[in-house]
């Protein structure tokens, strides 16, 4: 257990500023514990990632850039923040935020499913974390309910993203080196570059859709025991069900989005910027909720185009009744 061999295993300077305590959480590369800061007694999570199990991942294909250097990168209030990071020569150490509201997986499974408006603000929140990801040129690859993590355990909470250790930087040296290869069992799609871009950013929306199916109806769209064709086989198919009993109260728009998304054809699929247009998600209160969640106090939230007569302008300009402007 931690008290033993495991405390002294840590980094001595992880050791000097942190007490790990219990696991909350695993994943495929680690362990995430709960962990205290000696200084302020602020709670956070540390993630332990082994770096034999990580490297084994074929990460050798991916530039130097990792899943740490991703998390150092990114900022993005639906983006789990890194707080500290350490490494000793077997694994590493990856200081987090604390979500208090656990995985996004817990809280479906809890409530069987979600109500419409909650599964609106959170996927909402997912569509604007995965968005920034793809500006930024990264496919998350991994999306599922279990890196869905959740601020508190109101349902009106803000939502973050983690484990990025499976995410692809769309490099184009990877490629060429793909085109360098042989080329003859390379599919057509690969040559098409648009298409290639495009291909890639689409994995995101397929999960995306997935993670939406989930909070509405609280199953999964693919599953061995709803058709005698593998779960690999419904995928390639496109083949899922909305069982009546758990679909009944969900809106034509929602189910709208999940269709859309749930496309084979990864050219045909509705994309992240299509998602954020789509009807169902112009709604002013979920995005207002939304918006005070994810920029509180409107502290660097992105410009919006605020009506010319806003009362605030009026008050900055008496405030800066010293003429210096803001
Ligand atoms: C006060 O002690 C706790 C309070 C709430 C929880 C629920 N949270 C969690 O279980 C949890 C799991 C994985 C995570 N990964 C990164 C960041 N935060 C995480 C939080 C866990 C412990």
């Amino acid at each position: 257990n931690l008290m033993s061999d495991d405390q002294s295993s840590l980094p001595r300077a992880l050791q000097d500023k942190y007490v790990l305590t219990r696991r909350i959480g695993t994943g495929v590369c680690g362990e995430v514990r709960l962990a205290f800061e000696r200084s302020t007694c602020t709670k956070l999570a540390v993630k332990i990632i082994n770096k034999k199990n990580f490297q084994s991942e074929g990460t050798a294909t991916r530039n130097a850039e990792t899943e740490i250097q991703i998390l150092q990168r990114v900022d993005h209030p639906c983006l789990i923040k890194t707080e500290d990071f350490y490494q000793t020569e077997d694994s590493y150490y990856i200081v987090l935020e604390l979500m208090e509201g656990g995985e996004l997986f817990h809280r479906v499974k809890s409530q069987q499913q979600l109500n419409e408006g909650v599964a609106k603000l959170y996927f909402y929140q997912m569509l604007c974390a995965v968005q920034y990801l793809h500006r930024n040129g990264i496919i998350h690859r991994d999306l599922k309910p279990e890196n869905i993590l959740l601020s508190s355990n109101e349902d009106t909470c803000l939502i973050k993203v983690t484990d990025f250790n499976q995410s692809r930087i769309l490099e184009e040296a990877a490629l060429m080196r793909t085109l360098c290869g042989t080329p003859s069992y390379l599919a057509p799609e690969v040559f098409t570059h648009a298409s290639t871009t495009g291909y890639g950013l689409a994995v995101d929306a397929w999960s995306l859709g997935v993670l939406l199916f989930v909070c509405l109806s609280g199953y999964a769209p693919f599953h061995e025991s709803f058709s005698e064709n593998s779960v690999k086989e419904q995928i390639i198919r496109g083949e899922f069900t909305m069982v009546p009993s758990k679909w009944r109260r969900v809106s034509n728009q929602a189910k709208d989005v999940v269709r859309k998304l749930l496309v084979v054809d990864p050219t045909q699929r509705m994309s992240v910027d299509e998602a954020l247009q789509h009807p169902w998600l112009q709604d002013q209160q979920m995005l207002q909720t939304a918006h005070s969640l994810m920029y509180p106090e409107g502290e660097d939230a992105p410009p919006a185009a605020a009506p010319s007569d806003a009362p605030v302008a009026a008050s900055m300009e008496a405030e800066s009744s010293t003429g210096e402007r803001f």
